[in-house]
């Protein structure tokens, strides 16, 4: 079973592939223990072929793949499990779709009863977030640092997302989440590899 916890890079949603796979390959081997990927915006053959190309690039490298939002191509690729938020499919239906052995985050936002929830629901871990403000989601919900205390309580790890950087990184570490889930101060970074090893040396402090 995958150990949850350092840092979770999401792969920015492009149609470019080739360029896809390069960035990715750039941080894999820095300190990345999970990669998710998210993309909102290309059409299902497009999905499938990066998903593919991912899976095979992160199980060559030692590192946990999750795919955001689509059970059924968790399922098609081989992909460890799915991120699941408040528009995707129930937690207990993809549990049981997927099986005992898959790892299922799920997003809860500012809410621990939410996490509750989710945890009695089949969840393998649970999101807080945005936990500062996030460029690549703008409007997202913001959550407070504190959430991360009260979730120690609910028995599965927990995972920051929104506005993490190698800067605000150790703020939200000492507040307690487990996983530091990251895109933009990752992938848009002039040196991917170098923020990579930044955000990973934070979480070994
Ligand atoms: C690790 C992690 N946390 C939160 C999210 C957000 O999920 P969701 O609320 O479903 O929003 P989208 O990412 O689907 O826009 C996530 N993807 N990963
Ligand atoms: C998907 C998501 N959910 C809350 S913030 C966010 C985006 C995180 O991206 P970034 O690390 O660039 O702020
Ligand atoms: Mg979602």
């Amino acid at each position: 079973m995958a150990t949850l916890e350092g840092l979770y890079a999401i792969t920015p949603d492009t149609d470019d592939s080739e360029r896809l796979i390069e960035r990715v390959s750039d941080v894999l081997p820095h300190g990345v223990r999970l990669l998710q990927y998210r993309n909102k915006s290309q059409d299902p053959v497009r999905r499938l072929w990066q998903a593919n190309l991912l899976a095979s690039l992160c199980h060559s490298h030692g590192v946990t793949f999750i795919v955001n939002d689509d059970v059924e191509l968790a399922l098609a690729v081989g992909a460890d499990g799915v991120h699941l938020g408040r528009d995707d499919a129930a937690i207990a239906a993809a549990r049981a779709r997927l099986g005992a052995d898959a790892i299922i985050g799920a997003s809860c936002y500012d809410d621990i009863k939410l996490a509750e929830a989710a945890v009695a629901a089949g969840a393998s871990y649970v999101a807080f977030g945005a936990v500062f403000p996030s460029g690549t989601k703008p409007h997202a919900v913001r959550a407070p640092l504190e959430l991360f205390a009260q979730a120690k309580r609910l028995g599965v790890p927990s995972a920051a997302i929104g506005g993490i950087t190698a800067d605000n990184a150790g703020e939200v570490i000492s507040a307690g989440a487990d996983m530091l889930a990251v895109i933009g101060a990752l992938f848009d970074a002039a040196d991917p590899a170098q923020t990579a090893e930044q955000l990973a040396a934070a979480l070994r402090r």
